[in-house]
Formats: structure tokens, C-alpha cells, sequence
């Protein structure tokens, strides 16, 4: 294949909605953090509009349609709420996620394989409406191949599993990400564009930027902690280095 491109980051800023709403005002200001981060580098915003608007919530979604002049990656649900939300929108990428009220983050991929016909009518509107699709999928090949069929532009694969088997130093973590690297080659020779995300830090994340099919990684809730410390711009020019780092590597071998 040819030399990859450079890896694009979009920066999640759900979380810095979460520590708002903890106290119910209006700080800190999510579009305040998107400008920071398009400041510093980002390539994408992304915002995930929960059914239970526990993190981001509607004002939100038109702030950043508003304030932002990077492409917003409205993450969402594929529900007939959304999807109106959405056509009113219009965001640059609409990415369909799985949700359940109950669950404390996205715990798997989106049952494209189990719900492909009603997926198939869900996003032709929105594809016409000049909106990029991308499905949030685990890595097996049925997810994807269902995704190809129904004609996603774009599939992101959930590395939230090989990020918590990293962290609990676990040896199955090298099957999870070999399965990824499947999941990304056969994603890849479908015609889809590959993402990647979920749980990932700087370690995971410099993993995946050498997976040549991979296109954008989408980070939130590891920068968003990280910034408590060293401040969001210096969060993300530092995961922006060694994204680089990680891909100039594969151009070099
Ligand atoms: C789909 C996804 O991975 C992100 O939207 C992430 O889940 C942040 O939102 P939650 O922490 O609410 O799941
Ligand atoms: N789609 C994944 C995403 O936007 C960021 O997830 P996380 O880094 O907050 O876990």
C-alpha cells in the first residue's frame, strides 16, 4: 500500500461537559475547550450528544456548529431523535454509536450485522444531506463487512477493550490489538476509511498511529485528565507528537 497520510486527531470534549454538569452552570465551557484544541493542533472535534445528555447536551451541539472552524464529528445514537438532530446540523461526520442508559461509557461496537436493513434506510439521509457516515464498530469481520454493505464511508474501531487490557497489563492485550490490525486491513480493502477510539492514551494511541490503514483517532477522555495537569494545549501537542512520532516510524521502515 502506499505511504500512509498523516494521521489525523480529533480531540472528544464530552468529558469537560461531564465536570460542568457536575455542578450544573456553565464551566467549563466545552466550545472554549473545541477552540483550544483547534489552537493546538487538532484536526476534528468530536462530540457525542447521549440519549440521557449526561455530558454533552442540544446547546452544546449548536455552539460548536457555530464557534468552531474544524469539522465537528457529531457522535450519536441511531435513533429518529438524532437523526433529526442531525439533518438540522448537518455536522461534517455523524458517527452512530451503540448506547445503553445503564452503561458508564460506549461498551462495544454497533450490531450493524443484526440491524442492517433499518441502518441501511437510517443513514441514506443523512449521506444525502453531504454528511460523512462512519459506524462505530468492534473489529469482527461481520461488523465490517456489514458496514461495506450498506455503504458507511467511514467505520471506527472500539480499541476501548486492548486499552483496558493495557492497563491491566494483561497478555491478551497483543490478540486484541492483532485483531484491530485485521479488523483495519479488512476495513481497508472494502473501500471504507478506518478511525480508531476509545480509551486510548499516549502508549495506545502511538501503538495504533502504525497501523498504516488507520486514518484518524479520536482521544477525549485520557486528554481531557491529562490536562489537569499539564493543560489541554500541551495534552494534545504532546499526543500530536507522538502520533507523528509513532507514523514517521512506519515511513521509515
Ligand atoms: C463513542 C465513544 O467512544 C465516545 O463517545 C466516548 O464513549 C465518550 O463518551 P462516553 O464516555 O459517554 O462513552
Ligand atoms: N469515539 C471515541 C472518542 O471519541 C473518544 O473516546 P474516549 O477517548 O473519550 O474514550
Amino acid at each position: 500500500m502506499k505511504p500512509p497520510e498523516r494521521l489525523r486527531l480529533g480531540i472528544n470534549i464530552d468529558h469537560v461537559a461531564t465536570i460542568r454538569n457536575a455542578r450544573g452552570g456553565a464551566l467549563p465551557d466545552p466550545l472554549r475547550a473545541a477552540l483550544l484544541a483547534e489552537a493546538a493542533g487538532a484536526d476534528g472535534i468530536t462530540a457525542h450528544l447521549r440519549e440521557d445528555r449526561r455530558h454533552i447536551r442540544d446547546p452544546d451541539i449548536e455552539a460548536l456548529m457555530a464557534g468552531i472552524s474544524i469539522p465537528l464529528n457529531f457522535e450519536c445514537a441511531a435513533t429518529l431523535e438524532m437523526q433529526t438532530i442531525a439533518l438540522r446540523h448537518r455536522p461534517h461526520a455523524i458517527c452512530l454509536v451503540p448506547e445503553k442508559r445503564e452503561e458508564r461509557t460506549t461498551e462495544g461496537g454497533l450490531d450493524v450485522a443484526g440491524d442492517e436493513n433499518r441502518l441501511a434506510d437510517y443513514i441514506a439521509p443523512l449521506r444525502d444531506a453531504g454528511c460523512r457516515v462512519s459506524l462505530f464498530i468492534g473489529h469482527e469481520a461481520a461488523q465490517i463487512d456489514a458496514a461495506a454493505r450498506i455503504g458507511a464511508a467511514v467505520v471506527e474501531l472500539h480499541t476501548g477493550r486492548y486499552c483496558d487490557l493495557m492497563a491491566a497489563g494483561d497478555p491478551a492485550a497483543a490478540a486484541e490489538l492483532a485483531a484491530l490490525r485485521t479488523g483495519a486491513v479488512h476495513a481497508h480493502a472494502l473501500g471504507m476509511e478506518i478511525h480508531m477510539g476509545h480509551g486510548l492514551n499516549f502508549e495506545t494511541a502511538a501503538v495504533v498511529s502504525t497501523f498504516p490503514q488507520v486514518m484518524e483517532l479520536n482521544i477525549g477522555h485520557f486528554l481531557i485528565g491529562e490536562s489537569v495537569f499539564r493543560g489541554l494545549g500541551p495534552a494534545i501537542e504532546e499526543m500530536r507528537r507522538r502520533m507523528d512520532m509513532a507514523r514517521d516510524g512506519i515511513q521509515q521502515t
